[in-house]
């Protein structure tokens, strides 16, 4: 059985409570020792992130969240600090009323959240909702967290208001300058509205030994930041026959730069040879600005045999509009038999009507996309995004990537990554094209669609963070080309 890496596991807020469980009946460490655990590390946490804060406010929930908030507030009273803790009720449940009581016999005292309470400091630490969350927040709860904006936040678990499972907030939620997250990672904390709210993100795992974990399933793991390996070092003794043909397959009246954007991206992460099949309009231009694309024109579809015949990998849809001609070429490139990524409006055709593949297939949709393959809307989608991959890649019997803040990469097995990289920079016209070149070129040098779709994503996040640097307004799609030839040699692994 292969190790479970901790800091790549994710799980469910199911799992983790099943993980708390086996630590307390089976391991048995007691509820209240992990409690102590917690706050112990999330006040080193704070120290270190904030080493000149003299007073802080502690928001206390009446669960076991609001436990570990009690026992950090008892830590900064012993350590000399001003804490003013409110708690959003006046008794707490379990664990947590003895947190409580620890709290006030160290002489700490809790005000009640009531009208116009909000707690003071420096730094605010969120304990008001964990893993328990059931519904979004509302009355003195969601007022508190309104009251309590603005000032730095270390988030206890997870902020409260974020449903650690989806990673969406649907009321009030506490935006985290830092998160730290204890026992394991939840899965909801790296996609959607988290990649906004919890800020940076720490996991303390609280010394639970190996057996608290055994026999129960990770989730979905976090994308490997050790793209080069993916890839062998070249030989000396090579020719470009070695890695492949891609062929890209788009680009109707209007949007040639679409599919020249996959065609260069395909050529910066080491496909041996690419083409460009697209409108004969475009042809000059693409040849005029990168020579090494072998751009034809196919207005008449029957140009395409030979073009589809030389190819390994294919590239479709980017700017390959809805049309006549756009349609002639997705059913040509679909029945050949070809590995394919299946991007843009090749997705909307196939949303039209399903296809059995014979070959590696990777589809790469945004949530819009997604909505119109899954007969939904973008809402439903991002509710859940796991749920989301995992029906889409069944369904279509696929990998699946379904972009946007925290991509998820979703095999038909089930299986799910998420790529903790990608910036907001990249939500710009053709940055997707971007990742249709980069997840083909992978294919054509011999990564299967699952690797080549996980390690695309994040090398394509990870090419858009180094060229986005600390200025993510402006960056162009075009920008990724320079990292992305820097990381796919094994850059920054
Ligand atoms: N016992 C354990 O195994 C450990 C638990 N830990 C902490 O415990 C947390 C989970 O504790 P709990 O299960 O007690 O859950 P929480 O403390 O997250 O919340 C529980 C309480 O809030 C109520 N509630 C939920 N949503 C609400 C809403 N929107 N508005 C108002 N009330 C709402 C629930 O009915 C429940 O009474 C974790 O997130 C973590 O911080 C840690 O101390 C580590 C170990
Ligand atoms: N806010 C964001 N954070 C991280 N990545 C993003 C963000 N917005 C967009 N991206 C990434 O940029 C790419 C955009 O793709 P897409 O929406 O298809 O653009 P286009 O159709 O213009 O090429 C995807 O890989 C997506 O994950
Ligand atoms: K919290």
């Amino acid at each position: 059985m292969p190790t479970r890496d901790p800091l790549a596991s994710l799980y469910t807020t199911a799992q983790v409570r099943a993980i708390d469980r086996a630590a307390i009946d089976r391991c048995g460490i007691p509820g209240f020792e992990l409690m102590r655990r917690a706050a112990d590390a999330a006040f080193a946490c704070l120290r270190r992130r904030w080493p000149d804060a003299r007073r802080i406010g502690v928001l206390a929930g009446s669960g076991n969240n609001g436990g570990d908030a009690f026992l950090l507030a008892e830590l900064a009273l012993r350590a000399g600090m001003d804490v003013d803790l409110v708690a959003l009720t006046g008794d707490s449940s379990g664990d947590a009323s003895r947190a409580r009581a620890s709290f006030v016999e160290a002489g700490g005292r809790a005000r009640l959240a009531g009208n116009s309470v909000a707690p003071v400091g420096d730094v605010l630490v969120d304990g008001l909702f964990g893993t328990g969350l059931k519904r979004p927040l509302d009355g003195l709860a969601a007022e508190l967290v309104g009251r309590s904006a603005g000032r730095p936040v270390l988030a206890l678990d997870v902020p409260s208001g974020l449903d650690a499972d989806t990673g969406t907030c649907t009321g009030a939620c506490v935006r985290a300058d830092a998160t730290v997250s204890f026992v394991a990672w939840k899965r909801g904390l790296f996609t959607a509205d988290a990649i906004d709210q919890c800020g940076a993100r720490e996991l303390a795992t609280l010394d639970l030994p190996q057996a608290a974990y055994e026999g129960i399933a990770v989730d979905a793991e976090l994308a490997d930041a050790c793209i080069g390996r993916a890839l062998p070092p070249r030989r000396a003794n090579v020719n470009k026959s070695r890695f492949g043909h891609v062929l890209a397959l788009g680009g109707d009246h209007g949007y040639g730069g679409a599919i020249r954007l996959t065609g260069e991206a395909a050529l910066r992460c080491g496909a041996g040879l690419v083409s460009i099949a697209t409108r004969a309009a475009h042809v000059g231009a693409i040849n005029a600005a990168r020579p090494e694309l072998m751009a034809r024109g196919v207005d008449d579809a029957a140009a395409l045999a030979p073009l589809l015949e030389r190819a390994s990998v294919l590239a479709l849809g980017p700017g390959l509009g809805l049309g006549d001609w756009g349609r002639r070429l997705f059913d040509a490139a679909l029945t050949s038999g070809r590995s394919v990524v299946v991007d843009a409006d090749a997705l909307t055709l196939l949303a039209e009507a399903p296809r059995a593949w014979s070959a590696d297939a990777v589809l790469t949709p945004h949530p819009g996309e997604a909505a119109r393959l899954l007969g939904s809307d973008v809402a439903s989608v991002q509710r859940d995004r796991f749920a989301a991959v995992r029906e889409l890649a069944r369904r279509h019997a696929a990998v699946v990537v379904l972009k946007g803040a925290g991509s998820l990469v979703g095999a038909p097995d089930g299986r799910v990554v998420v790529c903790p990289w990608g910036n907001p920079g990249m939500a710009s016209a053709g940055m997707g094209d971007v990742l249709t070149g980069v997840i083909a070129a992978l294919l054509a040098q011999g990564c299967n669609a699952w690797d080549a779709a996980r390690l695309g994503v994040a090398l394509h996040a990870r090419a858009g963070d180094e060229a986005a640097g600390d200025a993510p307004r402006g960056l162009v799609a075009s920008d990724l080309f320079v990292p992305l030839r820097r990381l796919v040699n094994g850059a920054g692994a």
